[in-house]
């Protein structure tokens, strides 16, 4: 079966800062993949090479086995415009570690922002849709709030129903709760496992090994820019096969 996102033998470098190593990795739909590794080991820039905000050096990513950022033509591979890079970018949901929402527009205008002005959805379906969105992450009632009148931990989750308001075929989650105070955690990564519940594909970069361990299927563990190794949570956390991995879970657990 095709995965829906393969990553192949991605290398990024900046400057003379090798930052990815021949990083491979295959994430088949309905699966939450969560990678974890020490700071600076290169999780946020995978992440950023898959959806292209950062261009590989050399290797591929393929979304439902499709290049991202190349379009055949004939059978050879050409650089997609800008546009159409665009385009297919929108079928990856990103969300970051600050929540990026327009402050001078109400949350539900931020929801309905995407479906309307570049999905061409009409203002009172893109509506009902984010009123269903804001219910599922549990903020109904702030619809008509500005995003500053908001806990970090609430903003968090409507940057998560915007992204969802483009229905996006994958989720990319880079460390959503880092930013947030301890006691905001929790509501954000209940709202995470419900969308995995729901089936939701996802790629996770996170420093919470609680959510690596009870929701993913598949942890990704990453150091000096290499996948030192892989594997369902059981293995990664219960019995690791690498020196690295263990040196690192014991610091962090
Ligand atoms: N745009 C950039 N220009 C130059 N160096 C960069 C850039 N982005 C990332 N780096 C460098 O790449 C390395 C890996 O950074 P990255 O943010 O991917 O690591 P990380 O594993 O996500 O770390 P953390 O857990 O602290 O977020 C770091 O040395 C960082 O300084």
């Amino acid at each position: 079966m095709v995965p829906l996102l393969r990553v192949e033998k991605v290398n990024k470098a900046f400057g003379t800062n090798h930052v990815l190593r021949d990083v491979s990795l295959d994430v088949h739909a309905g699966q939450v993949q969560c990678v974890i590794g020490p700071s600076g080991s290169g999780k946020s820039t995978l992440l950023r090479c898959v959806n292209r905000l950062e261009v590989p050096d050399s290797g591929h990513v393929y979304l439902d086995g499709q290049p991202m950022g190349y379009r055949w033509k004939g059978d050879t591979l050409r650089e997609m415009t800008s546009s159409q890079l665009a385009v297919q970018r929108r079928q990856m949901g990103m969300v970051f570690q600050g929540f990026h929402l327009f402050p001078h527009r109400r949350v539900i205008e931020n929801v309905i922002e995407g479906p309307v002005v570049v999905g061409g959805v009409g203002r009172a379906t893109a509506r009902e849709r984010a009123m269903e969105l804001l219910s599922k992450v549990g903020l109904a009632d702030k619809a008509e709030a500005y995003p500053d009148s908001l806990s970090g931990g609430q903003q968090q989750r409507v940057a998560i129903a915007r992204s969802l308001a483009m229905r996006p075929k994958l989720m990319l989650f880079d460390e959503p709760t880092s930013a947030l105070d301890p006691e905001l955690v929790g509501d954000v990564l209940a709202v995470m496992r419900d969308l995995a519940d729901e089936g939701m594909t996802m790629v996770v970069v996170t420093h919470e090994m609680g959510f690596a361990r009870d929701v993913a299927d598949h942890v990704v563990f990453m150091d000096g820019g290499c996948v030192v190794e892989a594997g369902p949570p059981g293995h990664i956390f219960g019995a690791p096969e690498h020196e690295r991995t263990r040196s690192f879970l014991a610091r962090v657990l």
